[in-house]
């Protein structure tokens, strides 16, 4: 298959290798090109793909195929998805202000997105609960100005029938620490409790639904900012973290025009849903199918108000 892809530019880079635009048959494709050292993430990525066959649903990115080729002395790692041009919605929030609608309708695809990781199904789609790990901004991409897609899947721990964990082989790699829960941070977590993954990713999602929330066109905010930009350098140890979320208890702020905003009750329910999945008690939090309920509440009454 790689002899078939014609690979036109970088877009982006990361701890795990490097992501490519390519040709494959014409249509555009997006190529996850691995590290050798990274074979563990490379092989994970797959197995969620292809043992939950994570491929049906439309906010989770469409996996198209795997590719290893022997060159020369090293083998080249290569995992061929969907290719948005959109870019990540870190990319997409750094750039544009959204509209109510559009914040809505972004935040409820995500909610999707991470229901459906997070749900087990023993229908005819067979599925294993999967947690994702590393829920953030920039492993997050837009389908559309308004439909996103989770990707990034080297992390993800699955529960098994037997209710056991399945981390795979990679877990000596984390999440990323500027958006690690306090639990994660402080170790305090049930490492064999699967539900703890998945509260952790609720935190992380949490961060995320507060970098949207700040890109409101009601009035536009100056500058895109990520979570803890002001409280931590960039990098951050996780020291750095642990100091801010565990000890100091503190979480992003969230602008108060938005939370105070008598004409737009749907922006202070959206405060709500933020600061019921930040919380410092990980089972005190929401589910993803709560967020995703409470989210299309909102998109509905917010039609009918207008
Ligand atoms: C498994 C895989 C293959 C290819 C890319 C990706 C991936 C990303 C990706 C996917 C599609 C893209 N389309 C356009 C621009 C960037 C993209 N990034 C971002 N994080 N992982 N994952």
């Amino acid at each position: 298959v790689a002899k078939q892809i014609t690979l036109i530019q970088c877009v982006g880079k990361g701890r795990y290798g490097e992501v490519w635009k390519g040709l494959f048959h014409y249509e555009a494709v997006a190529v996850k090109k691995f590290l050798s050292r990274d074979e563990a993430s490379f092989n994970r990525e797959i197995e969620i793909y292809t043992l939950s066959n994570l491929n049906k649903h439309e906010n989770i990115l469409a996996f198209i195929c795997a590719d290893v080729t022997s060159e020369n002395s090293c083998t080249r790692l290569w995992l061929v998805t969907a290719y948005h041009e959109l870019g990540s919605l870190f990319d997409f929030l750094s750039q544009n202000f959204l509209t109510l609608t559009d914040m809505l309708s972004i935040m409820t695809s995500i909610a999707s997105g991470l229901t459906y990781l997070h749900t087990e199904n023993f229908g005819t789609q067979k599925k294993v609960a999967i947690a994702h790990r590393d829920i953030k901004s920039k492993n997050i991409l837009m389908k559309t100005r308004s439909v996103c897609c989770i990707a990034d899947f080297g992390l993800a721990v699955t529960k098994q029938k037997t209710g056991l964990l399945d981390v795979g082989r990679n877990n000596y790699r984390v999440g990323t620490k500027r958006y690690m829960a306090p639990e994660v941070l402080d170790d305090s977590f049930g490492k064999d409790d699967f539900a703890a993954y998945t509260r952790a990713d609720i935190y992380s999602f949490s961060l995320v639904l507060w970098e949207i929330l700040r890109r409101s066109d009601q009035p536009p905010l100056s500058n895109y900012e990520v979570p803890y930009q002001y409280q931590v350098p960039s990098d951050p140890s996780f020291d750095d973290m642990r100091k801010i979320v565990c000890v100091e208890q503190f979480r992003p702020e969230i602008p108060s025009h938005l939370e105070m905003n008598a004409e737009m009750p749907s922006l202070q329910s959206i405060c709500k849903i933020i600061r019921e999945s930040w919380l410092k008690n990980p089972s005190s939090r929401l589910n993803a199918l709560r967020i995703k309920k409470s989210l299309i509440n909102l998109m509905s009454t917010k039609m009918t108000n207008n």
